[in-house]
């Protein structure tokens, strides 16, 4: 199908006589799945995003599938003739988008990450910090069916770091697949379907299956806004979830990962109110009975 994108034995190495940085690459990116790469600096992360993004080409090996992509660069070039809501129409419309409905997208994704003041600045005057909301405003403009983030947090403050996290768990649960690379190894803890390292060249996939109910368990109750609806992160790192009176959910889970539930729940549109977390247990099936409420 050609949401997938599929790396078979893709081989990347620059110039003809060029050392290989990556070699007889093996890669299946589904819709609706987060992926993690991690390497040592130098290994080819950013050259392996730059294939699933397709604006580079293996130098052997092959590539297949074309779902919509946005992508966001290690390094933007942020000195541009625009405006930062200009740059942002245009690219939109670059996307697919009518006139209005990019002009519209940019104004929605620079108030989200905090950067409405600046839709009027020229790109060469804004902050490094306000630069890097516009690079991650254009990729998620067009609801693209893959994401491609390079270091994208970098430089962003702490609300615009949250309302990307946001941004990526609202894509997964589209549909969309998200691949990034990130220095923070607590970055999106505990969500990513597949995390993969970089090394000698190869891509080696990491054993350990996010949201395993592995050690003790923690039971985290919460309550719903009106209308809301548990977060999938909670949903698929929780042991189990019980709805114990209408809008009220009992979640067991690992503690390993309660920070990245409590983030996704708090982070939800509307929040979710916590009521009470209980101390751990170390029976994944049987959390504490005395806790329940
Ligand atoms: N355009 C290029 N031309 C020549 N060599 C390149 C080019 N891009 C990357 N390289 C080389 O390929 C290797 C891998 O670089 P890459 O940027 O993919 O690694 P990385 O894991 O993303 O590194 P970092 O963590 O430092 O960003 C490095 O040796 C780098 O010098």
């Amino acid at each position: 199908m050609d949401r997938d994108l599929r790396l078979t034995a893709v081989g990347r190495r620059y110039g003809i006589r060029g050392p290989w940085v990556l070699r007889g690459v093996d890669l299946v990116v589904a819709p609706g799945t987060l992926t993690r790469i991690e390497g040592a600096n130098g290994s080819g992360k950013s050259t392996l995003l730059r294939l699933l993004a397709r604006l580079d080409a293996p130098s052997e090996g092959r590539i297949s599938g074309r779902p919509r992509t946005a992508y966001v660069p290690e390094r933007f070039p942020s000195a541009l003739p625009f405006t930062a809501a200009g740059y942002l129409t245009h690219l939109g419309t670059v996307h697919g988008l009518g006139r209005e409905a990019a002009a519209r997208a940019a104004d929605t994704w620079l108030e989200r990450l905090g950067a409405g003041a600046y839709a009027g600045t020229p790109m060469a005057r804004l902050s490094k910090g306000s630069s890097q909301k516009v690079a991650v405003a254009q990729a998620l403009l067009a609801d693209p069916e893959l994401l491609v983030l390079d270091e994208a947090w970098t430089g962003l403050d702490a609300a615009a770091r949250t309302e990307l996290e946001r941004a990526v768990a609202e894509r997964t649960a589209a549909g969309g697949a998200v691949v990034f690379v990130d220095h923070d190894p607590c970055r999106l803890a505990g969500t990513p379907d597949a995390v993969y390292t970089v090394t000698d060249g190869g891509l080696r996939r990491r054993t350990d299956p996010p949201g395993a109910p592995s050690g003790p368990v923690t039971v985290v109750t919460v309550r719903a806004a009106p209308g809301g609806r548990l977060p999938p992160d909670a949903v698929r790192i929780a042991v189990s979830a019980e709805e114990t009176a209408p809008g009220r959910h009992r979640l067991a889970v690992p503690v390993s990962h309660s920070d990245t539930v409590l983030r996704a729940l708090l982070t939800a549109r509307p929040p979710w109110h916590v009521v009470s977390v209980e101390p751990p247990s170390h029976d994944p099936q049987h959390p504490d009975p005395g806790s329940r409420p």
